[in-house]
């Protein structure tokens, strides 16, 4: 009698499913789905199985719109203060979570160019929490492993904060088990013109020939650049607080980006709201506009 590979949670959902239906069929009167959840909800909860199963099944890129501070803090006791220092506890854990299970990058949109057009009042905190965030959290970072990256237009930030955004990228350089790029001053149709901008010049003086203008060369002049060199275009796109828009986030970047939106205020988001994203990740089929490609398969599932 011929044997059956052992199945084991190293595999994708969709793989760990196809070789369930050969080895035990009556376990499909659950349906496809159930199983499949079920297999990688187990995957995720288990650590060790977490630094080892399918990479295919795990993004290595996530973006994330960390909306819902303000009205968190508000619900909770009034003081939008609080939302924006919960956000940062927020953000702790998904570091984590993304170093857990494998993540190699993290980018998070932390201040907007529409975020300028806030009280004079929310601005100010806003820019000392991140100020006084980055300084306290750059030794917990570096012993991490995390390499921290910033994109935008730094330019119009306070002076203080721009010198320490400085030393953590200087002090996390040699880091490689997770970049995190931050967002700050940022906006995707700015970054693009700021591109545009840089492009232009280069004809101007030369260096570059109109119809060298090509979507890599455009992609390039991006300042989330470094991080895309080094790990690629974002894979998942999570936005908390039930928002489905991009509000001006990676427009360029997100060309094949899977979404994923949660009614989860950014203060809340907890373990169970990371699984659940990465659960719809995996039960994504991937095709980039064509039809081969599966990025979420080990194998191609018409074999
Ligand atoms: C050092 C570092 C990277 C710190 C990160 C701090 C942090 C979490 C910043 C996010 C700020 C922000 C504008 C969040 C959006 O929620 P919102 O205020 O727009 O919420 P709302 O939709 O309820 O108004």
């Amino acid at each position: 009698m011929l044997k059956s590979k052992p199945v084991t949670t190293c595999q994708s959902p969709r793989v760990i499913c196809r070789a369930l239906l050969k080895q035990q069929p009556h376990l499909f009167q659950h349906g496809l789905e159930k199983i499949s959840e079920q297999v990688y909800r187990r995957q995720l909860s288990s650590s060790e199985a977490s630094t080892s199963c399918s990479k295919a099944a795990v993004p290595s890129h996530v973006a994330c719109i960390m909306d819902g501070n303000f009205r968190w803090g508000r619900r909770r006791g009034g003081d939008w203060r609080r939302g924006h220092e919960e956000g940062v506890n927020a953000l702790r854990r998904v570091v984590k979570f993304c170093r857990k299970d494998g993540v190699k990058a993290l980018t998070v949109y932390a201040f907007s160019t529409e975020n300028w057009e806030r009280s004079h009042e929310e601005v100010g905190f806003l820019m000392r929490l991140m100020e006084l965030t980055l300084d306290r959290e750059v030794p917990e970072l570096h012993s991490q492993g995390v390499r921290v990256f910033f994109a935008g237009n730094r330019a119009a930030l306070p002076e203080a904060l721009q010198r320490v955004m400085l030393r953590v990228e200087e002090q996390t350089a040699n880091n490689s088990d997770l970049i995190l790029c931050v967002c700050l001053s940022y906006g995707g149709q700015q970054d693009i013109v700021q591109a545009v901008q840089q492009i232009c010049l280069e004809v101007q003086q030369g260096k570059l020939a109109p119809d060298q203008v090509t979507a890599k060369i455009l992609s390039e002049r991006l300042s989330t650049h470094t991080t895309r060199m080094l790990v690629g275009e974002p894979d998942l796109l999570i936005r908390t607080s039930g928002e489905q828009r991009l509000s001006n986030f990676l427009l360029w970047e997100c060309a094949y980006t899977e979404l994923y939106f949660t009614p989860t205020c950014w203060p809340d988001f907890d373990s169970r709201d990371w699984q659940d994203a990465m659960l719809h990740y995996a039960s994504r089929r991937r095709r980039y506009g064509g039809r081969a490609k599966q990025g979420n398969e080990q194998t191609d599932d018409r074999s």
